[in-house]
């Protein structure tokens, strides 16, 4: 076998995606001598995965700071662009958001240039496409179907323009001269081991006496993909990437695996159920227009409360809208052009998934094992 040689760097390495990320390189990608892990804020995790073959670098870093990006990308093969804003729910400025997520992203482009880096995969999102705020269903859609995208909210504008950034330069000249070889996947809503949406949706539930009310009507289908598939993901196209440049450089893959096309809330009944929660309700308990009553009024206090506190329900006009469109994805282009398969069945994800919530501080499961 060939003795390893390649650097890779991952930017936002310590998120909810990116430690999946890092792991999942190190588990399945041989020719890795090096691995930069890039990121705001270091985990103390990463300090037990300094004991193996790999040489294992935490930088702490700012993707809106040109030099550190530099410094960061000198010398890496191969460049993974996760590190983001994520935020529908206002807690972040959409100029911090558009910082970032953009900025940012054209900062890691111009010093993968500057380093003659030749291979950028960047983590877009499902929402770069929708769903748009008319509410337009997409149903089992692919990367080419049309659909009409209408990005007024800070995050998903931001992560279009970064896309963009990304595809555009695709074909550029890096130093040495040869060419950048760049692609973007598109998750949708990624579920899994570390997911903080569904951590809170639990925790609500408790404190409801174990019980969610129904907001949604289930007929609403929301696209949802296992972290581990995504992260297997993003390792397949990355190594692909050199392969077959002509092919996937400059294209746009979305993210997904078996998992069951349902609602928000009936999906995660799949895992909070088996968790000790109970969703109230085959029809939603409140009428639409008392929800949106609701988050416009959340989104009125959020505005009103700002110079004192940071009010960030998860109900506001943005994610209820999100919610109620049906967005689903059915594609095999990432099979096609790199050979993705899902590493985990469903079944798997799910159940990796259900013993995270249950390990969690305050779950019905430790509560009834400490009572019986
Ligand atoms: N979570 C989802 O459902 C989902 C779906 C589609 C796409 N995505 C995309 O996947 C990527 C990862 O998302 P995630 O859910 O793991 O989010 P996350 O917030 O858990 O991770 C993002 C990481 O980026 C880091 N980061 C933020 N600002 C930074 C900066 N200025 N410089 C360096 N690092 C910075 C954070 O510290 C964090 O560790 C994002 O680009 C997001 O847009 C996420
Ligand atoms: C009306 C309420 C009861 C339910 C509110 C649910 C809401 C918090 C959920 C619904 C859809 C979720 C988003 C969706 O899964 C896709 C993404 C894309 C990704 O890039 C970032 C996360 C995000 C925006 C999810 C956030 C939580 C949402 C809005």
């Amino acid at each position: 076998m060939e003795a390893p040689k390649l650097v890779y760097l991952v930017t936002g390495g310590c998120g909810f995606l990116g430690r999946h990320l890092v792991r999942m390189l190190l588990q399945h990608e041989p020719r890795l001598a090096e691995l930069r892990v890039f990121d705001l804020h270091l985990e103390p995790w990463l300090e037990e995965l300094q004991t193996g073959p790999v040489q294992v670098t935490a930088i702490q870093g700012d993707v809106t700071q040109p030099h550190e990006v530099a410094a960061a990308v000198s010398g890496a093969h191969v460049v993974i662009h996760m590190a983001g804003l994520v935020d529908v729910f206002g807690r972040a400025s959409p100029e911090a958001i558009h910082h970032i997520n953009v900025q940012g992203t054209h900062n890691i482009i111009e010093a993968c240039v500057q380093a003659g880096t030749r291979f950028l995969v960047y983590t877009s999102s499902m929402e770069v496409v929708g769903p748009n705020i008319k509410g337009h269903a997409f149903y089992r859609g692919n990367e080419d179907t049309p659909y009409e995208a209408v990005h007024k909210h800070p995050y998903p504008r931001s992560k279009a323009l970064a896309e963009k950034l990304v595809l555009e330069a695709n074909g550029r000249e890096v130093r040495g001269g040869l060419p950048l070889v760049t692609c973007a996947l598109r998750p949708t809503g990624i579920y899994g081991e570390g997911h903080q949406v569904m951590r809170d949706f639990y925790r609500q539930g408790l404190r409801l006496g174990g019980r969610l009310f129904r907001a949604i009507p289930s007929s609403v289908e929301h696209g949802r993909v296992y972290v581990g598939n995504v992260a297997w993901m993003h390792v397949l196209v990355a190594q692909e990437l050199e392969r077959s440049s002509a092919r996937l450089g400059g294209q746009v893959y979305f993210c997904y695996d078996q998992s069951p096309y349902k609602s928000y809330e009936d999906f995660n009944m799949e895992i909070l159920g088996p968790c000790g929660l109970r969703l109230v309700g085959t029809r939603p308990l409140l009428p639409y227009w008392l929800l949106l009553l609701l988050a416009g009024l959340n989104a009125l206090l959020q505005w009103l409360l700002r110079p004192l506190l940071l009010y960030a329900p998860l109900l506001n006009p943005y994610t209820l809208a999100m919610a109620n469109t049906t967005f689903t994805v059915s594609t095999d282009k990432a099979h096609r052009h790199f050979g993705y398969e899902p590493l985990f069945s469903w079944e798997e994800s799910r159940a990796r998934t259900i013993r995270w919530v249950q390990s969690t501080e305050g779950s019905v499961g430790k509560a009834q094992a400490a009572g019986s």
